[in-house]
């Protein structure tokens, strides 16, 4: 059973997304937004370190292993950890829009069960924009990129300024992302009007 909540569906005014003109090239990794994200970074012991590729238009194709340490059931990825996956491919398609936005509502359709060790090939993209609410989509594959589809999503990501993060984050990390230039870097990337 597959369905998408009346939330999840674009208003009649959202417009289709456009691909900022500074977006990564089509095949370029994007590399991690912070390197202590569970999702994306390396700096987490049992993350996903889930490697996002730019796409053409504003899609993004990653791809993600699940090792020991994600299972729910016996050799079996949890539902939760396979989510997570989700959001962060969906949440790094805001790269090509260069928007700073968070995950408002995900809904995931839970297809087949993914196995220890397999790749899950993921695929999102933006599908509308109606003002700060950014509408996207995602599936996961297994058994190549071609292969049966394992998990998908539907999403909305809200646009917020880099304030949200320097306002509600934990003093200790926004303080240690403060004195990385690299990080500095990463957020200023996405200021549209810095
Ligand atoms: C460089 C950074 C890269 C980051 C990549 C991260 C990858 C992973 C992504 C994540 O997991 S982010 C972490 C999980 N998400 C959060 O922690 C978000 C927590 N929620 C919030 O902080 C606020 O609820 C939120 C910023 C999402 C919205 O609060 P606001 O006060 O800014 O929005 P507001 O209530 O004014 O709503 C704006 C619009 O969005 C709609 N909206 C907000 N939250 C919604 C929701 N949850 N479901 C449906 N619609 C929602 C709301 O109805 C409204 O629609 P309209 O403009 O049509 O009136």
């Amino acid at each position: 059973m597959s369905g998408t909540s009346s939330t999840l569906r674009p208003p009649s005014d959202a417009v289709a997304p456009v691909r900022h003109p500074d977006a990564p090239a089509p095949g370029e990794l994007l590399g991690a937004h912070y390197e202590h994200c569970f999702g994306c970074g390396g700096g987490q012991v049992h993350g996903l370190r889930l490697a996002a590729r730019a796409g053409e238009g504003v899609r993004i194709t990653a791809e993600f292993t699940v090792q020991t340490a994600h299972q729910g059931a016996p050799g079996l990825a949890h539902g939760g950890v396979l989510a997570s996956a989700l959001d962060e491919t969906l949440g790094s398609l805001n790269w090509l829009l260069r928007t700073i936005a968070v995950t408002g509502r995900l809904e995931t359709d839970f297809v087949r069960p993914v196995p220890v060790d397999t790749v899950l090939h993921l695929e999102a993209e933006v599908t509308a924009v109606a003002g700060r609410k950014i509408y996207s989509t995602a599936t996961g594959r297994i058994g190549g990129p071609d292969g049966p589809v394992a998990v998908r999503a539907d999403a909305l990501f809200i646009e917020v300024k880099v304030d949200h993060f320097v306002d509600n984050g934990r003093q200790e990390e926004i303080q240690a992302a403060m004195n990385d230039p690299d990080q500095i870097r990463r957020a200023r990337a996405f200021e549209v009007n810095p």
